[in-house]
């Protein structure tokens, strides 16, 4: 049982060090990433300065933070589109424009929500 345990926590603390070296070189190589986290925190200034609701705070912080997970995801498949071949393939190119996308309709799904509690 003990045993199960620990190795349970060890599994645990590899898939933080895994997460947490992804998160790192992607902040290294990506600046997509970087300029995201900006928009990120000017967003929650933003949403802290103003007069919103808690669930309205949520929204947006959760929001942001989503954008981010959607960029990290369009980084992996640019890596394993560019590990797989860097010879020019239509199939390479949906697969990054569909990345590429997922980060756009993200973006877009935040600022309809700034949009909507704005306007009320
Ligand atoms: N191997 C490939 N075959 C076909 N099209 C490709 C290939 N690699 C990239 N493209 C296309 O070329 C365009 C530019 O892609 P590229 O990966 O250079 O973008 P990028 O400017 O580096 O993107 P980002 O700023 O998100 O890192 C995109 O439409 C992409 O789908």
């Amino acid at each position: 049982m003990i045993g199960r345990l620990l190795a349970e926590l060890a599994r645990l603390r590899n898939t933080a060090t895994w997460s947490w070296e992804g998160w790192a070189a992607s902040w290294r190589n990506e600046k997509s990433l970087r300029q995201w986290f900006a928009v990120n925190i000017a967003s929650a200034a933003l949403a802290f300065t103003l007069d919103l609701t808690p669930g309205e705070r949520g929204l947006i912080l959760a929001l942001g933070v989503l954008l981010l997970a959607a960029e990290l995801m369009n980084t992996a498949v640019e890596e394993v589109v560019d590990y797989i071949s860097t010879d020019h393939d239509p199939r390479a190119k949906r697969a990054k424009d569909a990345a590429s996308a997922a980060v756009a309709v993200t973006a877009i799904a935040g600022g309809l929500a700034w949009l909507m509690i704005l306007l009320g």
